[in-house]
């Protein structure tokens, strides 16, 4: 199986502030990821390491295998759609597209005009006059254009609204089945995480906390409620994520591969919200409890 992003010990130091520490990763291609944490986590940072705007300040990660942003080859396997969906607003659409033709050697136009011509986008139009969800749009079909082999956006609904957003991401779907590429993209929103990801990463506080393949992560986490027990009476095999205690009851969040037998425990599986935020508030015990916002 290749592997589309590899981090090794990967950080990055702003002053005397890591932004993200001790990053290790190691992405399978063809997924789509979904990058989750709250405001400050250091997912942009991360997303920046991986497109080569960014240098890392210890360790290394590699793309597509190579050093990000490294020549040509390199920036012609990476799209990447910062935060905020940057188009030039002096530019009309049209040009955009020329000027993603001139720019990249794989530039499928039919694709480009397509997507603009679904979308209803005049070509005449200039960028800065385009709506926040339009200028998303335009900024995603310049990227899938350029037929990337992994599409990186930082938080590309994050200025639209649930239906923009919704029918933002499933052109996205629409595009990656057509395509064979992989996508990493970054949000607060669980419920896009869900629709369209088939991997997790969640990185709090600056590090990766849990990372992995969707599916599999929601078969190894357990809510276990029941009476009152201490934490050294778990089994070892069970990774405590978060807990809640009362006086009589107990309630742990627990990663195991391991079915559990234990009768005095009533067993649940976890939702993706249950686990981002189990992961989070895991996190975050000796911190203010971070925000993820969770919309349906
Ligand atoms: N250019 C910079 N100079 C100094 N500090 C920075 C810079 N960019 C980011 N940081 C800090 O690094 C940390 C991680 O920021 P980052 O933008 O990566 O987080 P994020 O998870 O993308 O947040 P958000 O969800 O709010 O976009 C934050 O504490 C932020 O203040």
């Amino acid at each position: 199986m290749s592997t589309v992003l590899r981090a090794r010990a990967l950080g990055k130091k702003y002053k005397q502030r890591w932004a993200l520490q001790n990053c290790n990763l190691n992405v399978p291609s063809g997924r789509v990821v979904g990058l989750v944490g709250p405001n400050g986590a250091g997912k942009s940072t991360l997303l920046n390491l991986a497109s080569g705007m960014l240098a890392p300040t210890a360790g290394t990660i590699e793309v597509c295998g190579g050093r990000p942003a490294a020549d040509v080859n390199q920036l012609t396997k990476v799209g990447f759609v910062a935060q905020d969906a940057p188009v030039y607003s002096g530019l009309s659409v049209r040009d955009h597209l020329d000027l993603g033709r001139h720019l990249n050697p794989a530039w499928n136009d039919e694709v480009a005009q397509d997507r603009i011509r679904r979308l209803g986008l005049d070509p005449k139009q200039r960028a800065g006059k385009l709506s926040g969800g339009q200028r998303a749009q335009l900024a995603l079909t310049l990227g899938i254009a350029k037929q990337p082999e992994l599409l990186i956006l930082d938080e590309p609904v994050a200025a639209l609204d649930p239906l923009a957003r919704r029918e933002f991401m499933q052109s996205l779907m629409e595009s990656v089945a057509e395509q064979e590429m992989s996508v990493i993209l970054s949000s607060h929103l669980v419920s896009d995480i869900e629709r369209t990801c088939d991997y997790l990463i969640v990185l709090v506080d600056s590090r990766v906390q849990v990372a992995g393949d969707l599916d599999e992560l929601l078969a190894a986490h357990y809510r276990l409620v029941g009476p009152r027990r201490e934490t050294d009476t778990l089994p070892s095999d069970q990774q405590i994520i978060s807990e809640s205690h009362t006086d009589k009851q107990s309630t742990y969040l627990v990663r195991t591969a391991s079915p559990i037998h234990d009768p005095s425990w009533t067993v649940s599986q976890l939702s993706l919200e249950d686990l981002v935020l189990a992961y989070m508030h895991g996190a975050a015990t000796t911190h203010e409890r971070p925000q993820l916002e969770v919309l349906r």
